[in-house]
Formats: structure tokens, sequence, C-alpha cells
């Protein structure tokens, strides 16, 4: 199956875009190809997919649902009660829904961390996004719930084979918080053994740090790291609260770090320290965190509250410029997750979006990735296509009413 794509600005030259089974064929003017579909794309241009690197999709059907609230008490009084109710089927209604709206954002890969695994897993098989699920571990300390969460986390890795090869499995331990040091070693030893990646919530709060230093008389980087938990196959999400010491830890553990700037100030978690991991050389990627508490998936915006905070944080408006902020949206997610994708180039992943350049807020067109970064939203998404299939065109996905629909009900259900 070949799709060719005519006519489309790359990197602000026309050309031609041949797409073979799931990855770019060749990129060329005037391409031919006999029996190919062919898409014209006249007035657009052509970007890499986004990759959401840490997220709960299913969190979209409690978005708006309890708002202006400090984590600890937003999670205990909140939301893990509500989620105690929710079965696998709601969790699919969900991440349909999380799929739906990150598909419309430009979105094609993300990295989540949710209950009910299957439901999830199953939204996306159908939407045809690429993922990588983890399997969620809470233990609290309980040894009883420890050993069920550890059989559930082999089981669902070895259930996690019958979904095609967009869907990857990963270990999910919650945070240190939730999970006792016995089973962070067994799920990243687990991980490990396997080649799965290992993410985990990480110093998103002071409050983190605080009972750290009281239980071990470390930070919580530090004491990771003495636990032998930190690699580059750990993706460590929100990670606000870290000293100079624990950002050369993450660099040189090679750690995949999650910047979540929406979240962090939904929820007053902090600031992130982004130039100093960058000057450290930290891996850094972008995510939304769930819809409940950003309250979208839209990783434009998010790109560009990760540009602002920077700067105004440290008043300094040189910092996170537009390109090194796209990276981490595009290119540096997918490496995290070890996908040969987050790049237009000749036998990578057909991971990409087309982008309409006659929306006004691409106009009149000085840089694009600084108008994707500034400017851009929903509305300039056009089409989007994922390991070689498209998924929207002219901005409209395939059964989008019956999803929006089925996932409205829930506002009754919840309420
Ligand atoms: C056990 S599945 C994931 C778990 O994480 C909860 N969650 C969502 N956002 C955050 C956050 O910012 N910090 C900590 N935990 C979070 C979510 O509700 C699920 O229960
Ligand atoms: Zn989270």
């Amino acid at each position: 199956m070949s799709l060719l794509i005519k006519n489309i600005e790359l990197n602000g030259v026309c050309t031609d875009v041949l797409i073979q089974g799931n990855r770019f064929a060749s990129i060329a003017p005037e391409l031919e190809a006999e029996g190919a579909e062919i898409l014209d794309a006249t007035g657009m241009a052509i970007i890499p997919g986004l990759v959401n690197m840490h997220t709960h999709a299913s969190m979209t059907l409690l978005r708006s649902y309890a708002d202006d609230l400090h984590l600890h008490d937003w999670l205990n009084n909140h939301i893990w009660p509500l989620e105690a109710t929710m079965t696998e089927e709601d969790i699919y209604h969900g991440a349909r829904l999380a799929c739906l709206e990150m598909i419309k954002s430009g979105t094609t890969c993300f990295a989540d961390m949710y209950w009910h695994f299957h439901g999830v897993a199953r939204a996306v098989e159908e939407m045809g996004l690429r993922a990588v699920l983890s399997s969620v571990f809470i233990d609290l300390n309980d040894e009883a719930r420890a050993e069920k969460e550890r059989k559930l986390a082999e089981k669902l890795y070895e259930e996690s084979k019958r979904y095609s090869d967009r869907i990857g499995f990963s270990l999910g331990p919650h945070a240190i918080y939730t999970v006792s040091e016995a089973s962070l070693k067994w799920a990243k030893a687990f991980a490990r053994e396997n080649g799965l990646l290992f993410h985990i919530h990480l110093s998103e709060t002071e409050k983190e740090v605080a009972d750290c230093l009281a239980e071990h008389g470390l930070r919580p980087v530090q004491w990771l790291e003495k636990n032998g938990l930190l690699d580059e196959q750990t993706i460590a999400a929100h990670v606000v609260h870290v000293n100079d010491e624990e950002i050369e830890i993450l660099a040189r553990r090679g750690v995949q770090v999650v910047h979540n700037p929406g979240s962090n100030m939904k929820l007053a978690s902090g600031s992130f320290p982004v130039q100093k991991m960058l000057q450290a050389g930290v891996k850094l990627s972008l995510g939304t965190d769930g819809a409940s508490s950003n309250n979208n998936l839209c990783m434009l915006e998010e790109m560009k509250l990760a540009a602002l905070q920077a700067k105004v944080v440290h008043g300094d408006p040189t910092l996170l410029p537009a390109k090194t902020v796209f990276d981490m949206a595009t290119g540096n997610g997918a490496a995290a997750l070890g996908l040969d994708a987050g790049e237009i180039a000749e036998g990578r992943l057909a991971d990409c979006v087309m982008v309409n350049l006659e929306n006004p807020r691409l106009v009149p067109g000085y840089d694009l990735i600084s108008d994707m970064v500034y400017s851009a939203d929903s509305s300039c998404i056009d089409t989007v296509i994922c390991n070689g299939r498209v998924l929207m065109r002219n901005g409209r996905v395939d059964g989008e009413e019956e999803i929006i629909a089925e996932a409205r009900k829930y506002k009754n259900r919840f309420q």
C-alpha cells in the first residue's frame, strides 16, 4: 500500500513524499508511483507527528471534574475514589476520546500510564495511533497488593504481545510515595530483563521531596540512583524539585525526563528547571499529563506553555527557543521511546502531520517552527498519518461523532 503526497512544503521547499507500507520511501520533487493513492497537499507543510511523552489518556473522562486543587488533595480525595469505580469499558471510551483529541491536535504517538491496560490498548489499536502503554503499579507498601501487582504486570506484558507493533508495553510504577522499594526494584529488574521502559512520576511536589528526605535521608533522584533505578530506559515525568546534584545524576544516567508545564502550573507543583537541565545535557521531552490536570491533550499548546514558562521564570526571552521545544515535542520523544520516527526522512516510520498554511494563524509564514510553537492550534492541522495510514483528512476523523457521544454520557455518570 503506497501513498504519494504531492506538492508539500518540507523545510521550506516544495517536494513530493512517497510512503510505502509504514515508512517514508522517497522524498523528492515530481515523484511518480504506480498504483499509489495520491494526496494533493498544495498549500500545506509536513512536520513530524507530535509525541506526548506523559499522559493518562482515559482521564479525558475526568476533564474539569476536580479543578483548582493541590496534587495530593486532588488525587486522594477526588481522583482516586472515582478511578476506583472505573471499568475497562469506561477506560476504553476515555482513551478513544483522548486518541481523537490527540489526532486532531497533531499527535501521532504517546506514552501512557493508566488502569485497565486493555481498555487503553483496544482504543489505540482501533484509532491507529502509536503508543507505549504502562501497566500501572501501586502497592502502598502492602506486600499482598505488591504480589498481585507483580503478577498482573507479568500477565499484561504477555497479553500485550497480541496487539500490533504500534503498541508497546512499559512498566508504570506510579511514584516513590505509592510504590515500595522492593516493588520498584522488581519493576526495574523486570523492565531490564525484557527490554522495557520504566515510567514513573518523579519529584513532582515539595512534599514528595520532604517525605523522601524524612524516610531515607536522601532526595528522590538520589534515592532512586542509590537503588540502581535510573538509566536510559527510565521515563521520569514532572521532575520539578531537583537540585544541581540530582540534575547531574539525571544527565549522567541518561534518564528520559518529561516536562509537563501545563499540569505543573495548574497544580502549582512548581517550576521545571529547564535551563539547568538543558545546560547539564539532560534528555528532555514534553507531555501534557492527563486531561484532568491540564485540561487538554494538545501538544501544540504544551509547546507554547513550555517556551513561555521558561522565559518568564528566568526573565530571559532567549530561553527555550522554538526549535528546542519543537524538538522536545517530536524527535526527542520518539528517541526516548526507541522509535525510528520523529523526523521526515527516507526510511523512517511514516508518522507525520500536514499543516494547512492557509490558516490565518500561519500567515504570513516567516518561520513554520515558530508558528507551530507560538501560534498554531488544532485548526491548523489538516491531515494526520501514523504508521503510513491516514487517520485524519481535512480535519475529520472517521467516527468522531460517535466517540464524542459515548464519552459525553460520563457527564451524568461521574457527577
Ligand atoms: C496509577 S495510573 C496513573 C495514576 O496517576 C494519577 N495521576 C494523574 N496525574 C498525576 C500527577 O500529576 N501526579 C501523580 N499522579 C497522577 C492518575 O490519576 C492515576 O491514578
Ligand atoms: Zn501523570
